[in-house]
Order: structure tokens, then sequence, then C-alpha cells
């Protein structure tokens, strides 16, 4: 049985360092790929992530190219290319430049791996996972969007520094588009299996909240250079291995929904099984009044974004 052929296209930050966390975790061989006008960055990449395998004892290989014949029939394909923001942008202010560089590659990755699963990671995430669909025509549940992991992932981090717990202990969810319209469901965060509601006041909560939404453009004003990476490449590594080791993990995750949560054919945060057909099944939570508001506030910003790039192309 041959390893996972995992391709990341964009050798960036978040594309080199979601290419480490696969390799050290064994996830399968990785091909990191980038434009011809990077040089041999790629590659250069890669051959110091395998120089790294004796130290964390991985076998998997990681080679580095600028040529999509060198992905053929890859298993997952993660797409990190395009632009991060800077401070004082949004993630929307990468709309334009940004579809055009998801167009290119995904017109690759279509016939090169037709039988992939997608990740898409590119901001303005919720727009260019639809992107990405609309260009491989690939079924929608082999096109999947990375956000909501991340988003989670911080908000699981400050209820823990809160609370001076471990973040093993906090459970939670979130759901929406990629922005300051996403959900948080308190109803669906617990703390060692105790509501959080039970542990801290509403108004902080809400103060919780509010950083999470913010989260990416804090680090954004901290970097000044880019945007994160870290725990991005981390919340995409653990979507790889949901799929390359079919492990049915229940995340969110911008997914196509369709006469799901009532969206009508928009990608969106939703929780998901995660396995090796890519999204084998949108959980269908039964919303209180107002978080379903809140939804549907997200799904409009998101059908917004999308509107404003089919005027683009
Ligand atoms: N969804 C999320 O949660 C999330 C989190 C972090 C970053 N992002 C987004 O991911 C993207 C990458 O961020 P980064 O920090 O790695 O940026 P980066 O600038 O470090 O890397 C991007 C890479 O993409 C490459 N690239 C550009 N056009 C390409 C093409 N046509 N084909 C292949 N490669 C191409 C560039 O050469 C560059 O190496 C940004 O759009 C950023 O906003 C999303
Ligand atoms: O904030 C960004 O632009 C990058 C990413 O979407 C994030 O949330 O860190």
């Amino acid at each position: 049985m041959r390893r996972a052929k995992i391709t990341i296209v964009g050798a960036g930050n978040v594309g080199a360092t979601c290419a480490h966390w696969c390799a050290a975790a064994e996830l399968g061989d990785i091909v990191l790929l980038d434009i011809p006008q990077a040089g041999d960055m790629p590659k250069g990449k890669a051959l110091d992530l395998m120089q790294s395998s004796p130290i964390f004892g991985f076998d998997s290989t990681v080679i580095g190219t600028s040529d999509y014949a060198e992905t053929a029939g890859s298993d997952v394909v993660v797409i990190t290319a395009g632009l991060p923001r800077k401070p004082g942008m949004s993630r929307d202010d990468l709309l334009a430049t940004n579809a055009k560089i998801m167009t290119a590659v995904c017109e690759e990755v279509k016939t090169t791996s037709p039988e992939a699963v997608i990740i898409v990671v590119s901001n303005p995430l919720d727009a260019m996972v639809q992107r990405a669909l609309q260009v491989t025509g690939f079924p929608p549940q082999r096109v999947i969007g990375q956000a909501g992991v991340l988003d989670t992932a911080r908000y699981r981090t400050f209820l823990a520094m809160e609370l001076g717990v471990s973040v093993e202990d906090i459970c939670a969810l979130l759901m929406g588009g990629h922005g300051d319209t996403m959900v948080p469901l308190p109803s669906c965060t617990t703390v060692g299996g105790i509501p959080v509601t039970q542990l801290i006041e509403p108004a902080r909560l809400e103060e919780i909240v509010d950083r999470t939404r913010k989260g990416g453009a804090e680090i954004v004003g901290l970097l000044k250079t880019g945007s994160a990476y870290y725990a991005p490449a981390g919340a995409t590594a653990q979507m790889v291995e949901a799929i390359v080791r079919d492990k049915k993990r229940l995340l969110p995750c911008a997914a196509y929904c369709d006469k799901e949560y009532g969206v009508g054919g928009y990608y969106v945060g939703v929780p998901v099984v995660l396995g090796t057909g890519g999204v084998e099944r949108i959980v269908e939570l039964k919303l209180t009044d107002s978080e379903s508001a809140a939804f549907q506030n997200s799904v409009a910003a998101v059908k917004e974004l999308v509107s404003a790039m089919a005027k683009l192309v």
C-alpha cells in the first residue's frame, strides 16, 4: 500500500509550515509547489525539511517544485497560494488578486490530480473555496475550506488562558464565514464537560468571542509583514490527517451547503464529518433564534463576497 500523496500549493509561510506538520506526523509524501518566479525556494525548503527527518524520525519524503507534473495523482491538494494581508487591510481586500491565483492553480489541479480532495486556505477563504469548486468542477464534498478549525483553536486557546485550564479540556464550535461575522456557539462550548456559561460571565465571554473574531487581525498587527501561519498550518494539517487516515473527525470546515441550513449553494463554516471522501456528512444543529440570525447574517456576508468575485472575472 503506498503512502498518501499530499501536494501543497504555495510554499510560503502557511504552505511550508503545513508541509512541516504533515511530514512530522508522517501523513504522507509531500510535494511543495510554488510559481517558477520563486526559483529554487520550494526545493530548498523541501530539502531542509527532509534533513529534519532523522531528528524527528519521519520517513515521509518532501520535494519542492514548480512543475505540476510532479504533483500528479495527489490524494490531497492544499492550496495556500496567494497574497496574505498586511496591517490596515481586510481579508476581502485580497479578493481580486487571489481569485486570479486560485483560478490558475485550480486549472492545473483539476487535470493533474482529478481524484484529489482539495483544502483551500487562501483568503478571502469563503470566496476562494467557491472559486475552487467553480474551476475544478469537482464534487463539492471534495472541495473544502480551512477556517473553522483555526478559529475554534483560537477560541479554545483564549478560554484556556482565561480559566487557567488545559486546552485539551476545552471543546468548542464556531460556525459561519471566516471573518468578523463568525458565529460562536456557547451552547456547544464545554470545559471538561461543564457548559462554559457556568464558568464565565456573559460580558467576559463576549469579550473573548470578540478577540476570537479579530484573531487574524491581532496577529497581522503584531507581525506587520504578513499574517498568521503556525496555527493556520496546524489546523490545515489536522484536516489533512482526518482525510488521509479516514478518521471521521467532526470538525468545523467551510463546506458547500445547499439545502443544509437553508444556505442555497455557498461555502460557509459548519460542523462536518471529515474522512477519506472529504466532507462525508454535514451535521445540522438546532440553532437558537439568535444563533440562527447570526449565522444567516454571516451567510449574507459570504454571498456578497461571492457576488463581488463574479463581477471581477
Ligand atoms: N484560511 C485561513 O485560516 C488562513 C490562515 C492564514 C493565511 N491564510 C491565507 O493563506 C494565503 C497564504 O498565506 P501565507 O502567509 O503563506 O503567504 P506567503 O506570501 O508567505 O505565501 C504565499 C505563497 O504563494 C505563492 N504563490 C503566489 N501565486 C501562486 C501561484 N499561482 N501558484 C503557486 N503559488 C503561488 C507565493 O509565491 C508565496 O510563496 C494568504 O491568502 C492568507 O491570507 C488563510
Ligand atoms: O487574518 C488573516 O488575514 C489570515 C487568516 O485568515 C487568519 O485568520 O489568521
